[in-house]
């Protein structure tokens, strides 16, 4: 395997560098780069570790040939465009809760910082005015926090504002009664957490969903006087929404550490002396960085050299542990895949459904990573670029449906998968084992049992179990210089049908294809490579 090379676009804590190189991964650090430099050079990078700054877009992506993870140190990946990722196979990855506590205290720190005027007070205090009448506070004392949003850092904000002694109600259409119950804090709708809440702290992810989720209409049935926090995203408020009710002294104040446009180096809402801004600053302590980017680090180090899969928001998780274990199991499913893919492509020209079924040892894996493999597989003949991160959108946006079975009845083999694909004229099955626990191998096509290695060129032909066909299907392959490294024979009954497997050493030619299929007893042939 080549030396992986990491590219660290944003700027991250040194760890990360010293994590990729000691194992034994190539990291460069080239921070601030223009888009089209960063185009320039993306080439050359096996991952991309980035923060908030650098845009993932589909351009970049498109120039990024060799890419295979984006790995953000932080949480917001509206940074990154992870449907043109997923659609070029790259894996994403973030840190879910890394910079949580310290951006939940960003928001604790805001609130102080908006209820007391700190920033004015001190600012005024510095500038010799001593202007004590002039800054009267709000207490926080039992006053209602609207969390909206209670994921990872909207329950540490509820926690941290419990203990100051607040009311917390909370809106998030993901919130179970129970954890609502285990936090402490009051489950409501947003139109009531509207309606009752002093203060109002933002904490969703930036989605179709969210996009102005506080506007004008919004901002209409809150509390007169409300203040409103936002940590998580600019474009969860509209800004000229939130000027106005500023002007208008309906909303008492604001505490804003994200923006519409970043960097937000002129925006209208800077005038507002009630307003208090940090730039993007949520995630900036010691402690935070530190955590991101050793977690990245390692997590991208980790799939790169061992294809295990941690925090992917665009594909299932492989541990650690688990790499090992199922990167056989990978090999196997997606040669299954590819054989079935083969066959069904060549015979009827698509797939509409595949069912996976898992037996024996396979039954007690994590599956989800081996359909993926599966489809990868099965797909080949017909994308190019398809892997374990792109497959199951590519299935899902053809139509494909994708079923997946998982025996507990004690199987033939220690371990077995079995794939079916079902086109418009046909349902055809292969099916695998791992020979020695490692090698992957054939034993039943069509539900007729054979025993196979897969093959980098292979010829699949069934015939009609009658003597003659062996012999005059050899000397085709001879005549046309062909040597055979193995030939596999199975059949459904004595002078049914009948399976060939052969495993040549070269491309057989379409001429002898033609050949093959001319003999008296084929019914078809087909070549497959894995
Ligand atoms: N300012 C910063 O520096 C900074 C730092 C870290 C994270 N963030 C932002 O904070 C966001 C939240 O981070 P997190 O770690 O808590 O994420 P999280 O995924 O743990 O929590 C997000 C919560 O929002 C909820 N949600 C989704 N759609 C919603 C909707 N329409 N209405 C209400 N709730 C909804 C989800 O159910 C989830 O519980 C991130 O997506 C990121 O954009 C900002
Ligand atoms: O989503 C995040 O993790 C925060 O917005 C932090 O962004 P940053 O890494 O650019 O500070």
């Amino acid at each position: 395997m080549t030396t992986p090379r990491v590219l660290i676009a944003d700027k991250l804590s040194p760890a990360a560098v010293e994590i990729f190189r000691s194992r034994g991964i190539e990291a460069d650090v080239k921070t601030g780069l223009a888009p089209a430099e960063l185009r320039a050079i993306i080439g050359g990078y096996d991952g991309l570790a980035v923060r908030s700054a650098t845009k993932v877009t589909a351009e970049l992506l498109a120039e990024a040939k060799r890419l295979r993870v984006v790995g953000r140190a932080g949480i917001g990946v509206d940074n990154i465009d992870v449907k043109a990722a997923t659609a070029r196979g790259v894996v994403v990855m973030n840190t879910p809760h890394g910079n949580a506590i310290t951006t939940a205290e960003h928001a604790i720190a805001l609130m102080f910082a908006l209820a007391r005027q700190i920033p004015e007070a001190s600012a005024s205090t510095k500038a010799g005015k001593w202007e004590k009448n002039r800054f009267m506070g709000t207490e926080l004392f039992g006053k209602t926090l609207g969390v909206i949003g209670c994921g990872n850092i909207g329950s540490i904000v509820a926690d941290r504002a419990i203990g100051l002694k607040m009311k917390v109600i909370a809106y998030d259409p993901f919130l179970s009664d129970a954890r609502a119950l285990e936090l402490g804090v009051e489950k409501v709708d947003l139109p009531e957490l509207f309606a009752r809440a002093d203060i109002i702290t933002l904490h969703t992810p930036l989605t179709e969903a969210t996009r102005n989720l506080i506007d004008a209409r919004a901002i209409a049935r809150m509390k007169k006087g409300v203040r409103i926090i936002n940590c998580a995203r600019g474009g969860l408020i509209v800004e000229e929404d939130l000027a106005a009710a500023l002007r208008s002294g309906h909303v008492a104040g604001a505490a804003l550490d994200v923006f519409e446009t970043e960097p937000a180096t002129d925006n209208p809402l800077f005038s507002f002396e009630n307003v208090v801004c940090t730039p993007h600053l949520g995630a900036s302590t010691t402690e935070a960085q530190e955590n991101v980017a050793l977690q990245i680090a390692e997590q991208m180090s980790d799939f790169l050299l061992t294809g295990a899969v941690a925090n992917a928001i665009n594909m299932p998780s492989v541990s650690a542990e688990e790499a090992p274990r199922l990167a056989p199991y990978m090999a196997l499913c997606r040669n299954l895949g590819a054989f079935a893919g083969q066959l069904s492509v060549a015979r009827d020209g698509g797939f509409r459904k595949v069912t996976i079924e898992y037996e024996g040892q396979a039954a007690a894996l994590n599956h989800k990573p081996l359909t993926a493999a599966a489809l990868s597989g099965l797909l080949g003949p017909l994308m190019e670029g398809v892997n374990m991160v792109n497959a199951p959108v590519a299935a899902r946006e053809r139509g494909i449906e994708v079923a997946e079975t998982v025996h507990d009845r004690p199987s033939e083999y220690q371990t077995l998968v079995r794939i079916s694909v079902t086109t418009d004229r046909d349902t055809r099955g292969v099916a695998g084992t791992l020979f020695a626990g490692h090698r992957p191998r054939i034993v039943e096509i069509k539900g007729i049992p054979v025993e196979a290695d897969f093959a980098h060129h292979m010829l699949y032909v069934t015939n009609k179990d009658q003597p003659g066909f062996i012999g005059r299907f050899g000397a085709v392959l001879a005549e046309a210089g062909i040597n055979i490294a193995t030939l596999h024979l199975g059949r459904a009954e004595k002078g049914g049908d009948a399976i060939c497997l052969v495993s040549v050493d070269e491309p057989v030619p379409e001429s002898v294809l033609a050949a093959v299929r001319a003999l008296p007893l084929v019914v078809q042939a087909t070549p497959l490579g894995f």
